[in-house]
């Protein structure tokens, strides 16, 4: 049986107080979040960064100063791999964080050790985007030729519509409504982090793509009549966003009397962006609004549907002589999108994050 090295690519966040400006300028500083020149990049990073600190310092003191992406991804990690090796061990599972360690160059020179025949790339996005899973495989191919890594390679490029992540958000939300005890009807928010208005008319196929993880969610949930808004959080930044911003719907619900229920569809682990944003600034704005009710639904995180999902479409990519986008269908690159990372793979840097 050949060996097989998954690595799993996610944003990666700051693990204490000080390592929060330099995790800010990582970000700022990725051609894919910034597109100017290197040294403009370079200068406007570090400004960004030292104004930004204070106020993600705040936000990660909530959560005791540091990030918990990093050990709620090595659970996740933990759970793919038993699903995967099931009484075997051909699969090694690694982690490489964009922004803060562990990077990349560290997961490269753990798979190089591991000496697979095969390296599958997972970005724990189901939907793909420049900024998150294009910036991720592009610095992967550049960390795995510096390692030496000759294997292949191939890589899920977005999976907005896999089964289990759709079985497991729909139950989540239906457990939701369940427990909502109000008499008028609630509105469901579908909130995804945002992304500035330009990437997307760039052709970046994220809002897309969350419109269909969305479609597929309220699919599932079969008979139940929803009212459900698709929208975005996490502006940060002078630029336009593409909207309706989350908090924009969570006011329009106060003036409404709505009840709220939240589902996070972009996020798959718990995060500031959850366990800050979601349940502590946005919770507040809705008491501050009146709106009557707020419950927030979970990120899919170890769910079995989700990891068995996930599992699922690896093996399908190890078994695979191409790369596979959206699995379900076996189709290419959903987005038709000339960036998508998967095919041809020989020239992994095309388009990602220009
Ligand atoms: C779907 C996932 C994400 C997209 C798309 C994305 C784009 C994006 N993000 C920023 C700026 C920041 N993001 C920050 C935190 C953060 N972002 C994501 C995911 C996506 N980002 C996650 C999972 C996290 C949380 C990390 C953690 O808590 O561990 C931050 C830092 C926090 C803060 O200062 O608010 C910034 C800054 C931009 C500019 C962008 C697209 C251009
Ligand atoms: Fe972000
Ligand atoms: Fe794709």
């Amino acid at each position: 049986m050949s060996r097989i090295a998954v690595v799993v690519f996610n944003l990666g966040g700051p693990d204490r107080p000080e390592a929060v400006e330099p995790f800010l300028f990582n970000l700022f500083n990725d051609p894919a979040i910034i597109g100017l020149p290197g040294p403009l990049r370079w200068l406007l990073a570090k400004v960004i960064s030292r104004r930004r600190a204070p106020v993600a310092q705040e936000i990660y003191r909530e959560l005791g100063g540091g990030s918990p992406l990093l050990p709620n991804t090595q659970a996740q990690v933990d759970a793919l791999q038993a699903q995967l090796n099931d009484g075997t061990d051909d699969y090694g599972v690694f982690i490489a964080m964009r922004y803060w360690h562990p990077r990349a160059a560290k997961a490269a020179r753990e798979v190089a050790a591991f000496a697979p025949d095969q390296v599958l790339l997972v970005p724990l996005y189901p939907q793909f985007s420049t900024t998150t899973s294009g910036s991720s495989l592009k610095e992967w191919h550049k960390e795995a030729k510096a390692a030496g890594i000759s294997a292949p390679s191939r890589s899920l490029c977005c999976y907005p519509e896999e089964p289990g992540f759709v079985a497991a958000t729909a139950a989540k939300l239906r457990e939701a409504l369940r427990g909502l005890e109000h008499e008028t009807a609630p509105r469901v928010l579908f909130s995804a982090h945002g992304l500035p208005k330009k990437i997307v008319e760039k052709g970046d196929p994220y809002q897309w793509q969350v419109e269909q993880s969305v479609a597929a969610v309220v699919k599932a949930m079969g008979e139940v009549n929803l009212d459900w808004v698709v929208c975005y959080q996490s502006r940060v930044g002078p630029l336009e966003w593409i909207g309706p911003s989350t908090d924009a719907e969570i006011e329009r619900a106060g003036r409404e009397g709505r009840p709220l229920i939240v589902v996070p569809i972009a996020f798959i682990s718990e995060h500031s962006e959850t366990l800050v944003e979601l349940d502590i600034e946005y919770r507040k704005l809705a008491e501050d609004s009146g709106v009557p009710a707020y419950v927030r639904v979970t990120t899919v995180s170890c769910d079995e549907a989700f990891i068995g999902g996930l599992a699922k479409q690896i093996r399908a990519i190890a078994a695979s002589d191409r790369t596979i986008c959206s699995q379900d269908r076996g189709r290419i690159c959903p987005a038709r999108w000339s960036g998508c990372p998967q095919a041809p793979h020989e020239a992994p840097d095309q388009g990602a994050a220009d």
